[in-house]
């Protein structure tokens, strides 16, 4: 499977998103800047993540509005795969393709530690690597990770199997409304999360809970 990954200025996890993508699909993932408005084939696009223009504004509001992003909701809308990480996540809230917002944590703090997650729904492009229920370390470094919906979002977003992944045993690191970690569109082809699933993939991370969304969203085996 091809991949891409979106490169724009301030953004740091981008070179770790594209060893983990390297390494577990076997081939680099193609890189996109922030001006390119038409996408190569892929069947998976990440935005990594990071501080895009410095986080002013809000996070992820200024890339929302880059050239890039209107090739990216395209794409998505022809059913590629899109995923994006933290700042990725942000990012993709902020340009509507995901429902909710990202405010700042309610310890007021940047958190950077280890979680654990629980594979709320397994049965995704994302996640079908992983058991329905399993729980898996990630790491998280953020300061605006707390989810929140309105009722009605909320609503929607559990009924429909839209929350994938969960903060668990009691790691809820910013305050997310019903721990939520993770969240996809209602056609299931675009994730958001704010946990780092390219940080832990090899031995060298420390373990390798996370190579499963990856081998998930590749299509490939996870081992
Ligand atoms: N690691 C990240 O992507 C951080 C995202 C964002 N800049 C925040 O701190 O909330």
């Amino acid at each position: 499977m091809k991949s891409a990954v979106v490169q724009l200025p301030g953004l740091n996890r981008d070179r770790d998103m594209i060893a983990a993508l390297t390494k577990i699909s076997g081939q680099a993932p193609v890189t996109i800047w922030q001006t390119e408005t038409e996408i190569p084939d892929v069947d998976l696009i990440v935005i990594p993540g990071g501080f895009s223009y410095g986080d002013y504004l809000r996070c992820g509001a200024i890339a929302a509005r880059m050239p890039v992003m209107q090739a990216i909701i395209d794409k998505a809308a022809k059913g590629v795969k899109v995923l994006g990480v933290c700042n990725g996540f942000q990012i993709l809230v902020e340009a509507g393709l995901l429902p909710g917002a990202l405010m700042r944590n309610s310890s007021l703090k940047f958190v950077c530690r280890e979680i654990k997650l629980e594979v709320v729904n397994a049965e995704t492009d994302f996640t079908r690597a992983y058991a329905q229920g399993q729980v898996i370390r990630c790491p998280v470094a953020h300061h605006d990770g707390n989810y929140f919906a309105d009722d009605a979002t909320l609503a929607a977003i559990e009924g429909k199997g839209q929350v994938v992944f969960r903060y668990a045993e009691g790691t809820n690191p910013n305050g997310s409304i019903n721990d939520i970690a993770a969240v996809m569109n209602e056609k299931g082809n675009v994730l958001g999360m704010m946990p780092h699933p390219e940080n832990l993939i090899e031995a060298a991370h420390g373990g390798s809970d996370g190579r499963g969304l990856f081998a998930s969203a590749l299509d490939v085996i996870a081992a």
